[in-house]
């Protein structure tokens, strides 16, 4: 470098925030290498000298610097090599080229090679110090224009990536409801690849039905607040040919979000140039929505309707009919045993028990018939568009039928049946709680009948219904205060004229109704469950009038105590008979218990075991009411029992038909193949008497000989049986047994 500068130039002030910047001197010349570092330093510059190529090169490569003052003609390496050997990129430092070359082609050579100006000697030091700070500007420049290209294509990358992964649809269309831009997600989610859907009208994403809130929802010109938010569509999937999927399998259902694009023109204002949005797939949301929905009106065991989907149906079909003038019938059914089965098999197997019962249900119905489940084991019936009220007869029967063949519950058999009320529209009423009511009502009547019927309603049930209704109330007042007392009935022997026994029999004292029969108490205390304290109640009566006619020494008969099968299905029904007998230190073989037909219909292995158990205890088992309803002689055989009554029902009639008394003897023969004792019941004339014995039956009980009495009256009849056979002449003569 030859050139000279005067030394004493003014320093200029530099800013105090910026930081110092390195200058890197290449010079062979040392002199004028010192003399230029002096000057730069004076103005605020840290410079640094060296005085050949390689040692630039190295220089640079280890340290960092801003700028370099780079002399072209030196000894071993010129500033033009320095310059091609310079790392490349966004590292390189910005060189400026002093040389005394007076040509033109040196400074485009060095520009060409990547220097940033070029200073010919001599200079001024102004004109050198305005290089420097231009130099050093632009390279600042540059950095930091570099560094926001850098950040906007990171952001653009962000973007791409928030846009491809995004779980939602999101897309823009053009003023005419065009898409212009769709991402990944309508691939994975229609099926459709982005590329088919640009330049495509939305509609064809769109079911049909949704076009109208699709069109408001794209096209109103929205913004801010006003966007078009969560509206429900539902899109179209691509049909692939491998799938054949039901028509609402094709569609997805989303919510999408729609905001208008506007732009900003001089002369038109903000025209509308399309929309952007998102759609968010809400399908499984739906069905979670659904399935709530479902379950909010549908039975969880039996998948029925439930009792609130029954009355929308209800209500419906009531406008229907009321419309086409026609009839409808409400059924509503009970199954008889299912307490039964839940109390004793557990409720799974009751769960098991009902699914099936509603599965069987559903086969005697039409179609267009509602079958819901109420609740429990109560199940109801909607039969729309009946042509006759009896139409409804044909459906009872048919689900008596269908009820009858026996439940498979693992390998139990079960029996079990139902009783069915049945209201009709309009007869019996035309709002919704009526019909359930009444239908309801009926029900109840044929309980108390005695299940295991139907029953249309009747007006007349109503007043039943609430009479039954206080009479439960009352009935548990009854067993709490011990209103319910035991009346005696003797069983005689003829032969001897002797008192065998007394029967139990319970009585109410109404303290309005007077004296209630058990016939009406009883049913109604079993199908309250009030049968359970009746019961040990009575029992306990019955031992502790057994202890007092003991310690009067009256002791040679024995005690017949009614049982509910109830009470036999109880876990602990041995436990309950034998209780109160030790507790009164009675001995067990001075009872007996009866017990009725229908028993042997139930759970037979449990029954067969717990009557035997008490059989082994001494207490005798009698078969009540023999013969009124079907018994196999299997079972017969089976069960431990020691006698058999005669029915009255057949007693009464004994005389006049000839029939009658063929059955009884058909009986006394059952008895004396299983070696049975049989007793007659009913009594109540001298001719019944004398044909009964003369069919071989001599041990009876009725009112010929004593009606039921308070044990007051019986203790006194115990005292002196005779009074027992006034009326009654001695037998003329034993016949012999058929
Ligand atoms: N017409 C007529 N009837 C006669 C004659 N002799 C007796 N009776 C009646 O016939 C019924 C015989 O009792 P059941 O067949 O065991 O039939 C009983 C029995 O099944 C049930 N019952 C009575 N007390 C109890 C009890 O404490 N527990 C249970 N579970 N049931 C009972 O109620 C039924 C009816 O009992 P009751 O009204 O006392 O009726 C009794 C009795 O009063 C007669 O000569 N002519």
């Amino acid at each position: 470098m030859s050139s000279i500068y005067p030394i004493n130039a003014s320093p200029k002030p530099v800013a105090e925030t910026a930081p110092l910047a390195r200058l890197l001197i290449v010079d062979d010349n040392v002199r004028l290498a010192e003399s230029l570092k002096y000057l730069v330093e004076i103005h605020g510059y840290v410079a640094h000298v060296c005085n050949s190529g390689f040692a630039a090169l190295d220089l640079v490569a280890e340290q960092r610097f801003d700028l370099m003052l780079l002399d072209l003609s030196m000894p071993g390496m010129t500033g033009h090599e320095v310059l091609m050997q310079l790392p490349k990129g966004k590292q390189r430092i910005p060189v400026v080229v002093i040389s005394g070359t007076k040509t033109l082609n040196a400074a485009i050579d060095a520009m060409r090679h990547g220097a940033y100006d070029f200073l010919r000697k001599p200079y001024q030091p102004e004109e050198l110090l305005r290089t420097i700070e231009n130099a050093l500007e632009h390279s600042r420049l540059e950095l930091q224009n570099k560094s926001i290209h850098a950040r906007l294509e990171e952001s653009e990358t962000l973007y791409q990536y928030l846009i491809d992964s995004s779980p939602d649809i999101i897309y823009t269309l053009d003023d005419n409801g065009n898409f212009t831009f769709i991402n990944n997600r309508v691939e994975t989610l229609l099926g459709y690849s982005r590329e088919t859907m640009l330049g495509k009208h939305y509609t064809l994403l769109i079911h049909e039905e949704d076009y109208e809130r699709a069109h408001h929802a794209f096209n109103e010109r929205r913004t801010g607040n006003r966007a078009a938010k969560n509206v429900e569509l539902r899109l179209r999937c691509q049909e692939r040919r491998s799938e054949r999927r039901q028509p609402e399998q094709n569609y997805i259902t989303v919510v999408i979000n729609a905001m208008g694009i506007y732009g900003t023109h001089p002369e038109h204002g903000t025209p509308f140039n399309g929309t952007y949005g998102v759609a968010r797939d809400i399908t499984e949301r739906k069905k979670a929505e659904q399935a709530i929905t479902h379950q909010a009106y549908h039975d969880t065991l039996t998948d029925l309707p439930n009792r609130m989907l029954f009355k929308d149906r209800l209500t419906v079909a009531i406008h229907h009919a009321k419309r086409n003038k026609h009839k409808l019938a409400i059924m509503f059914l009970d199954l008889d045993r299912f307490k039964w089965v839940n109390d004793t098999l557990g409720h799974l197997y009751g769960d098991e028990l009902l699914k099936q019962v509603a599965a069987r249900l559903r086969n005697c119905m039409r179609e267009q018939d509602t079958l819901a489940r109420m609740g429990g084991d109560e199940f109801t019936m909607l039969l729309h568009e009946l042509n006759q009220p009896d139409d409804a007869t044909v459906i009872a029967q048919k689900i008596f039928d269908e009820l009858k063949r026996p439940f498979m519950l693992d390998d139990r058999e079960i029996f079990i049946s139902s009783s069915i009320g049945i209201a009709i529209y309009p007869d019996h009423g035309d709002s919704i709680e009526n019909l359930i009511k009444r239908a309801d009502i009926a029900m109840y009547h044929v309980k108390w009948r005695g299940k295991n019927g139907f029953q249309y309603y009747d007006p007349s049930m109503n007043s039943m219904f609430h009479k039954k209704l206080s009479l439960e109330n009352e009935l548990r007042r009854a067993i709490e205060k011990r209103q319910i007392v035991l009346y005696y009935q003797p069983k005689i022997h003829l032969d001897g004229h002797c008192v065998i026994g007394l029967e139990a029999l319970a009585r109410w004292h109404h303290p309005e109704l007077g004296l209630v029969s058990p016939l009406e108490f009883i049913p109604l205390a079993e199908e309250t469950g009030l049968i359970h304290a009746l019961g040990e109640m009575l029992l306990e009566e019955a031992c502790v009038q057994m202890r007092q006619w003991q310690d009067a020494g009256l002791n040679n008969f024995s005690l017949a105590i009614n049982i509910s099968p109830q009470l036999v299905e109880e876990d602990a029904f041995v436990s309950r008979i034998l209780t109160p007998i030790r507790h009164h230190q009675l001995s067990e073989d001075l009872f007996e218990i009866e017990i009725t037909e229908n028993l042997l219909m139930r759970d037979v292995e449990s029954s067969i075991s717990k009557l035997k158990e008490l059989g082994s205890h001494g207490i005798k088992i009698a078969l009540d009411d023999f013969g009124t309803c079907y018994s196999s002689l299997a079972y017969l055989r089976r069960f431990p029992i020691h006698s058999v009554k005669i029915d009255k029902s057949f007693v009464s009639d004994i005389s006049s038909t000839s029939e009658n008394a063929s059955i009884i003897s058909a009986i006394a023969g059952i008895a004396n193949g299983f070696k049975l004792d049989l007793i007659a019941e009913g009594v109540e004339t001298i001719p019944q008497m004398h044909t009964l014995q003369s069919l071989g039956c001599t041990k009876m009980q009725g009112f010929l000989f004593s009606k039921p009495l308070p044990a007051k009256e019986m203790t006194q009849v115990l005292h002196n049986p005779s009074l027992l056979f006034q009326d009654v002449p001695a037998p003329p003569q034993m016949l012999p047994l058929l």
